[in-house]
């Protein structure tokens, strides 16, 4: 398990819940140690008791020794530095699952990509879905999709399918797994839901409800849909685990990164002050760009992600944006007919402060 942070100690967790010998790599060795004295990651999970059958190591060389397979679990700025530092190392062969979550800033590839690049010779697929970490470490009943390319014929054989054998190893008491031979859909859903987050949490934080919420998540996941069938995957991927499903709960709480920063930003909370000036990892942060970039690039209209990155990015004010985003040109549902008509008001602002929850 490469990343010692929150997700990547659930992950592990979980498979050490199962009877499995994880490593777990973190790149700072005082942690590790602590770790492994402790039985705690008192940082990222406090009181959360770790079960037998993790060691953790600061040591790449270590944490890949006879591996069976790998999972990258740190942020996906630093996915493709981290695949050159384990090159060396890296059991031939091996599969790799990313647990990571965007799109390459630079290249515009999915996570996926990047490593098949820096990595060649291994079976790349990712496990997505609603699961935050600590309801996970702590065994609530959890799902999530286990998703690499894969033949119908090997897809029940854990011996030729790294899916199968992936989706064994992890279920187990809470966590139950399902299996993907969709990656490129299971890899938009996970990158694209938490831009959204960060849309629904400025609307909320601004002082809008449930209905707004709800037309946020749905043309969302219409976003998604979009995007995965632009790259080769399927639209109805997205309305799996990996994309709804994590939508609806990074939608629904503040619990998450994503939702927690756009509702602070909402609040007229500046950026820098946002989480008490902490750094936190928000990858919807840096994938409002990389994902409306890679968007216009392939022609597909995501007009929340890109409001996002505007009031993010381009210092667009909030309340403008939305109200631009409300009264854009009427469209039918689903977007298989093209169709636009001019909104009849579109100057018309949306009631910023009036709300009455
Ligand atoms: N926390 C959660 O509930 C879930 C997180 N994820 C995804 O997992 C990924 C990691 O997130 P978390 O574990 O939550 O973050 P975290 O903030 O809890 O931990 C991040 C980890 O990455 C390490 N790290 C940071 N910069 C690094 C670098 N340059 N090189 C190597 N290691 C570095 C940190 O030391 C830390 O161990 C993200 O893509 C996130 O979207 C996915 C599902 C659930
Ligand atoms: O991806 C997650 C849950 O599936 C965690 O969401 P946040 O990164 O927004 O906390």
């Amino acid at each position: 398990m490469l990343g010692a942070g929150s997700w990547g100690t659930a992950l592990a967790t979980v498979l050490a819940r199962n009877g499995h010998d994880v490593r777990l790599w973190s790149r700072r060795p005082d942690q590790a140690q602590r770790i492994n004295d402790t039985g705690e990651n008192a940082d990222y999970l406090p009181d959360v008791t770790l079960p037998r059958g993790i060691t953790a190591t600061a040591d790449l060389g270590q944490a890949l020794d006879g591996a069976e397979a790998v999972l990258m679990v740190t942020p996906s700025a630093t996915l493709r530095p981290m695949c050159q530092a384990i090159a060396p190392v890296l059991p031939e062969g091996i599969p790799i699952a990313l647990a990571c979550k965007g799109v390459e800033r630079r290249t515009g590839y999915l996570l996926s990509e990047v490593v098949a690049e820096e990595l060649p010779g291994h079976v790349v697929g990712a496990v997505n879905g609603p699961t935050f970490a600590r309801e996970t470490a702590l065994d609530h009943p959890t799902a999530a999709t286990v998703a690499f390319p894969f033949s119908y014929s090997d897809r029940l054989n854990p011996e030729t399918s790294p899916a199968a054998r992936l989706a064994l190893s992890l279920s187990g008491g809470g966590f139950r797994a399902y299996v993907s031979d969709d990656l490129v859909g299971v890899e938009v859903g996970g990158a694209v839901k938490n831009v959204i987050a960060i849309a629904c949490g400025m609307m909320s934080g601004a002082g809008f409800a449930e209905n707004t919420r709800a037309a946020l998540i749905t043309r969302g996941i219409d976003e998604m849909k979009q995007l995965a069938q632009a790259l080769g995957g399927r639209r109805e991927t997205v309305t799996g685990l990996s994309g709804a499903g994590d939508l609806t709960l990074t939608c629904s709480s503040t619990t998450s990164r994503n939702m927690s920063l756009g509702y602070q930003l909402g609040q007229g909370i500046p950026r820098p002050s946002c989480f008490e000036g902490r750094p936190v990892v928000v990858e919807g942060e840096v994938n409002a760009v990389s994902v409306t970039d890679l968007a216009k690039r392939i022609n597909v209209p995501m007009p929340i992600c890109e409001t996002v990155q505007a009031i993010l990015h381009e210092g667009a004010d909030l309340q403008e944006a939305f109200t631009a985003l409300w009264a854009r040109p009427i469209e039918a549902e689903p977007q298989t007919m093209q169709m636009s008509l001019e909104h009849p008001s579109p100057d018309l602002p949306l009631q910023f402060g009036a709300s009455d929850q």
